[in-house]
């Protein structure tokens, strides 16, 4: 895609700014025809005045000369006025379009992208972008116009000065090509790169208690260091480039004007050039020099922006898969009644690869508590990301209250399911705040939030929390860190029952939990779990004791379902599974 193109696509953010962007575009403007001007006045008064004396005139040249730097001057400030506040808008547009885009994007999305490579979009190309319309955009603009009006008036003193000066700068075009060819591809790898650093330094600070467990700071940071190797070795060739290309945008300017001021010269001593032409020539090349300068580093800082704008876009261009139905049906009497019909289902990055699921068949009824067991890495989480569509599945379908999920509007949808994960992950804010994450009708502050709170803590046996520093509006610090893995679980647990669905989703939500905490937390939850239809996923008998019914998945289907003591009774798999989670809780 070419440059302006890729450009081209940023236009919608900036819209909004575009008054001030042209304000600021004709003031630079403006600012460069004074400086431009200064050179005619020059001429002016050599030819006239200074050859005849008219000193009136001399200092009406001199105040003109004057007047126009000043004018320049003030044109420079106001085109900076212009120009910074809507550049700094357009990046939190940007910004902010771009956040919003990663809250749609589905979860295979995530799965596939590194995190880092997120960042280092959302931080450091949207940054330079911002640089890029700050001040490169206009500069470049106002800049080459300078020149082309420069070129102009040179011919217009003498076709030659024109014509040498145009001729010289031909080295600077192919140059210019060559460097887009090679400095576009640096730009793109350099800009990756960082991108994975991002990701390793993430990494580590995230995995900071493992690498320090099993004494590995070391192999994390030569890793690292590699990295970081390979990014300065693209910087480095990078900066060589830009180098060169500095390097002869500061070099065939001089050289053209060297030409140009022997070939000045020639012509004046031939009498084809009058010497006030000659004089107002040495200062239009004084003023043409820093536009023509100037070039080298604003190309670069073009071809910047644009990987920084495809990279930006690579993510915006990236399908939004789970979307809402166009028609979206709505359920008007919910029951809370979860089927998977015939739900087949392979993961995105596995496609080609034998399905997960093959073909599950499983009905909760209204009110029912479901346990599912089966053996470890047999689709049993997979199975919970389906009802709320974190992932579609690739065949079949799952419904609620006889309505596929697909047909319902997202928000719908995951208020009516809500979902606790077996990682608990807690946000950096109160435990007000992350207990009440699904509960966006309600006013966090208000006492119909703080019943809410109180008994969503109550049923997860969640206690601790009003005992914190700051009680319920405590910092949980970043993910939570700062509690223990229990306490954790015990939060997100709280989260989900604060939500009120119609249809619970637990993924083994008690594994961190002592024997005592677990059996005050069932207690309390069997309360919830009278009115509410819950799939529980399984790893212990303590949990499985809570379901009404148990389905086995087995081989990517639910092979049995029955009551704990029918299956004892009937299915040998789930003799088996029993058997052995039965010796994991004896050893825990
Ligand atoms: N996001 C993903 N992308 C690709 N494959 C995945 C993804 N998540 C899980 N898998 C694969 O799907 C299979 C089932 O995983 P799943 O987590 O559903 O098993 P599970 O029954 O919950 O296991 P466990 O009891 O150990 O928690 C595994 O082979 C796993 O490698």
């Amino acid at each position: 895609m070419s440059t302006a193109r890729a450009l081209a696509r940023l236009f919608p953010f900036a819209r909004p700014a575009l008054p001030r962007l042209i304000g600021g575009a004709l003031v630079g403007l403006g600012a460069a025809v004074a400086s431009l001007l200064i050179p005619l006045v020059l001429q002016w008064a050599v030819d006239g005045p200074i050859t005849s004396g008219n000193r009136t005139q001399i200092l009406w040249a001199t105040l003109a000369v004057l007047a126009l730097g000043v004018v320049e001057a003030l044109m420079v400030f106001l085109r900076r006025r212009f120009v910074m506040t809507p550049a700094a808008g357009i990046e939190y547009r940007v910004r902010q379009a771009f956040y919003e885009r990663l809250q749609q994007l589905p979860v295979a999305f995530h799965d596939r992208w590194q995190s880092g490579q997120l960042l280092s979009r959302m931080m450091q190309d949207i940054g330079t972008i911002r640089r890029w319309l700050a001040f490169g955009l206009i500069l470049l603009l106002i800049n080459v116009l300078t020149i082309v009006i420069g070129s102009v008036l040179l011919f217009r003193w003498h076709w030659a000065l024109g014509a040498v000066f145009v001729a010289c700068s031909i080295p600077l075009w192919i140059l210019g090509y060559r460097f887009e060819q090679r400095y576009g591809v640096l730009s793109r790898r350099s800009q990756d790169q960082s991108g994975d650093l991002a990701t390793a330094v993430e990494e580590s600070v995230h995995g900071i208690r493992v690498l320090k467990a099993f004494g590995r700071g070391s192999h994390a940071l030569s890793q690292f260091t590699r990295r970081a190797e390979t990014l300065r070795k693209t910087e480095m060739r990078k900066a060589s480039e830009m180098g060169l290309l500095w390097f002869s945008h500061e070099l065939v300017p001089i050289l053209a004007l060297g030409a140009c001021f022997i070939t000045g010269v020639w012509l004046a001593v031939h009498g084809l050039l009058t010497v006030g032409e000659l004089f107002a020539f040495f200062a239009m090349a004084a003023a043409l020099q820093w536009p023509m300068s100037s070039l080298g580093y604003l190309y670069s800082l073009l071809i910047d922006t644009r990987t920084a704008t495809d990279r930006v876009f690579d993510v915006f261009d990236a399908p939004v898969t789970i979307t809402d139905p166009a028609t979206p049906r709505t359920i008007t009497e919910p029951r809370g009644e979860l089927a998977f019909r015939g739900v087949r289902f392979h993961y995105p990055d596995a496609a080609g690869a034998p399905d997960l699921l093959t073909g599950v068949d499983l009905v909760l009824r209204p009110g029912e508590t479901m346990a599912v067991v089966g053996t470890t890495g047999s689709g049993k989480t997979t199975l919970t990301t389906l009802p709320t569509r974190l992932f579609d599945v690739t065949g079949g379908a799952v419904e609620l209250d006889g309505v596929d999920v697909r047909e319902l509007r997202l928000e719908e949808l995951r208020r009516r399911i809500g979902v606790a994960f077996e990682e608990p992950i807690l946000f950096s804010a109160s435990v007000r705040e992350n207990v009440l994450l699904g509960r966006a009708d309600l006013d966090p502050m208000s006492p119909e939030a703080d019943a809410v709170l109180a008994e969503a803590l109550d049923v997860a046996q969640a206690g601790f929390a009003t005992e914190l520093p700051d009680g319920v509006d405590t910092e949980v610090g970043e993910e939570g860190l700062s509690l223990s893995g229990g306490q954790r679980q015990r939060l997100a647990l709280a989260r989900v029952v604060a939500a009120a669905p119609d249809v619970l989703v637990l993924d083994d939500p008690l594994s961190a939990l002592d024997v005592d905490t677990e059996a005050l937390v069932e207690a309390a939850l069997r309360r919830v779990l009278a009115n509410t239809t819950a799939l529980i996923v399984a790893h212990r008998p303590s949990t499985v004791a809570m379901a009404d019914r148990v389905a086995v998945l087995w081989d990517g289907r639910i092979e049995a379902v029955g009551t704990h003591a029918e299956l004892l009774r009937e299915n040998e798999h789930y003799r088996y599974l029993i058997a052995t989670i039965d010796q994991t809780e004896d050893r825990a």
